[in-house]
């Protein structure tokens, strides 16, 4: 058998959207990949020279970039935070819509004057390159989840969050006072491996042509 190919996709909310769209690219998980009690991280296949890896978002990007996976499914957001320039995302699935927000508490003192701000948020980078852009410089405290009670404990005067319905930053008291950027899943593949393996470029004109009919229909 050829060296099999490994694709990355994250755990958590974007996978019940992606799996449709894999499958219509010829990507489908074997028995066991939908059983929750199972902890296997890797799963075989309908093709045998493919396997898929369910890993946390912010690794897939960190899997595909280092080559030990091929290809991957990853948010937009994930993309621009680290900016690998080994990762290559040529295809926009149209799913996992949401968008990355600055807030605060409602009724905040307006301190839009000020050149230092303390942000508490999981994308340190983008939230600097944003504040940069207005000339503030953003001191960052980096947390993995529940970002909106961290103004409420006083850990930081903002968050930079995703933001979707917008209910999480409601019931936590938070408004929205700027949009960052629109997200939604990307398809992303290792450089590398796109020029030396045509699988991998098969595959990406694959999802791309189911993207062009998504958006045709
Ligand atoms: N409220 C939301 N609505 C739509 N898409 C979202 C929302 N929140 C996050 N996303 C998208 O889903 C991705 C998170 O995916 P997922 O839930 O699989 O992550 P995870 O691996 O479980 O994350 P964690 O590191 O928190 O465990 C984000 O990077 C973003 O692109
Ligand atoms: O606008 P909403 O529809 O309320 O969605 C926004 C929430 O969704 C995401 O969290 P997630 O549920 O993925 O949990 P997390 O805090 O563990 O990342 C995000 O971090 C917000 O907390």
């Amino acid at each position: 058998m050829t060296n099999s190919l490994t694709f990355a996709i994250p755990k958590g909310r974007i996978l019940d959207e992606a799996l449709p769209v894999m499958a219509r690219a010829g990507v489908v998980p074997e028995d066991g990949f939908h059983d929750k009690a199972n902890r296997s991280l890797t799963f075989a296949t309908t093709r045998d020279d493919m396997r898929l890896i369910r890993v946390r978002a912010f690794d897939v990007a960190t899997f595909v970039a280092h080559g030990a996976a091929q290809l991957g499914i990853v948010g937009s957001d994930v993309i621009e935070e680290f900016d690998y320039a080994e990762l290559y995302a040529p295809v926009d699935l149209d799913i996992g819509h949401c968008h990355l927000a600055v807030a605060e508490p409602k009724g905040a003192q307006d301190t839009g004057s000020a050149s230092h701000l303390r942000v508490a948020t999981k994308y340190p980078n983008i939230t600097r390159r944003h504040f940069e852009r207005m000339g503030i410089q953003a001191e960052c405290v980096k947390l993995n989840g529940a970002m909106e009670i961290a103004p409420e404990l006083g850990l930081a005067g903002r968050i930079v969050d995703l933001v979707s319905t917008g209910t999480t930053l409601r019931e936590n008291g938070l408004v929205e006072t700027s949009r960052i950027m629109d997200i939604s899943a990307r398809l992303i593949v290792n450089r590398a491996a796109l020029k030396t393996d045509p699988r991998v470029a098969a595959l990406v004109e694959a999802f791309r042509a189911i993207s062009e009919e998504q958006s045709a229909a």
